[in-house]
């Protein structure tokens, strides 16, 4: 389900209008992705360059003021050289559009499928990437939140309550202990920038082993750079729902990031407590989603397990693991 509006022909042809990208030809909802309504775009083309587009509609998660953040940090990235969509301006200059209530924003489509199973060198690559978005960000001028923290994530799984954590699974309520525990023991001061947060395989275009684009910024935010380091490796290195951790994808990754950018000794000295709190932080939002999701809802509800085993891997590690 990725598609939560119709929109008519002649909506779309309104819309498009508003651009200098040519006539609309075609436009077909992607299937992928939870968050938003997404539309591959096809137009006759013109001086903005390329006929094809993503056109996304922003449904449900996004706090809308955050959006100049959002799509400011996508052209941000893109004049500095990362490989990230640009955000295509209507003739009046803005980067985003109202269709009634709802907001709208024509992207750059970049060519590239996200891959299920990693290789290492799919891994190095996107560390390297990362690296350099790090960098990147670093003078951008808009700043925002991590509203999803190592604080928050405890309050949501302190919300959620033992009783009905333990419906979904009778290791989840101890969870509610260990975020308290990390959150009170968030390690400060470490190099921050604009972080992706949410770097997961699916938010990665690759074409073979290179990156041909990082996707869905809806999480960005000010915060450890790091810890954004964490997420990656939490969410590349295992397979099979996290039971098996794949250590040389987990190394490669570590060892790209690396090459452009090193990680300082109170980073990596941090990263086993970055690391939980980064299992902790998928662990808390999927055990909301989980309990706010009717069963019989048209979307798959992701398991909130998957990240208690990395919680649980991450816990038993020290230091050693993130020495590429
Ligand atoms: N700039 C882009 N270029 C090419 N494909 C894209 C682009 N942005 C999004 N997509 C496609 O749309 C899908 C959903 O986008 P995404 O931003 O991840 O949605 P959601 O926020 O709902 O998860 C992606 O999996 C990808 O296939
Ligand atoms: N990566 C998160 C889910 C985020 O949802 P998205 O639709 O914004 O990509 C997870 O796996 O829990």
């Amino acid at each position: 389900m990725a598609v939560y509006t119709q929109l008519s022909s002649a909506d779309l042809e309104q819309l498009i209008g508003h651009y200098d990208v040519g006539q609309l030809v075609s436009a077909k909802g992607i299937a992928e992705g939870v968050s938003n309504s997404n539309w591959l775009i096809e137009t006759t083309g013109s001086g903005s360059g390329g006929a094809r587009f993503i056109l996304t509609m922003y449904e449900r998660r996004i706090d809308l003021a955050d959006l100049p953040f959002f799509l400011d940090l996508l052209d941000h990235l893109a004049a500095k050289g990362c490989p990230v969509p640009r955000t295509i301006h209507d003739r009046d200059g803005a980067s985003f559009r109202w269709i009634g209530p709802k907001a709208v924003a024509l992207i750059e489509f970049l060519p590239g499928v996200s891959v299920d199973l990693p290789s290492p060198a799919q891994a190095h690559a996107v560390g390297r990437v990362l690296a350099q978005m790090h960098l990147a960000a670093m003078d951008f001028p808009k700043t925002r939140a991590n509203a999803l923290g190592a604080d928050a994530s405890a309050k949501v799984l302190a919300e959620c309550g033992a009783q009905k954590l333990a419906l979904i699974d009778p290791a989840l309520p101890a969870t509610i202990a260990i975020a308290a525990r990390i959150a009170a023991d968030w390690p400060q001061g470490l190099p921050q920038s604009v972080i992706h947060s949410d770097l997961f395989p699916d938010n990665v275009l690759m074409r073979g082993d290179e990156v041909s684009a990082l996707i869905d910024f809806y999480f960005a935010c000010n915060d450890a750079m790091a810890y954004d380091l964490a997420v990656t490796h939490a969410a590349w290195s295992f397979a099979a729902g996290g039971r098996d951790f794949r250590g040389d994808v987990g190394a490669a990754l570590l060892a790209g990031y690396q090459e452009v950018r090193l990680l300082e000794a109170a980073e990596r000295a941090a990263m086993p407590i970055l690391a939980q709190a980064a299992a902790l932080r998928f662990v808390s939002s999927r055990a909301q989603d989980w309990l706010d999701t009717p069963a019989d809802a048209l979307v798959t509800r992701k398991d909130p397990m998957d990240f208690v085993r990395r919680l649980d891997f991450y816990a038993a590690q020290g230091p050693a693991l993130f020495n590429a």
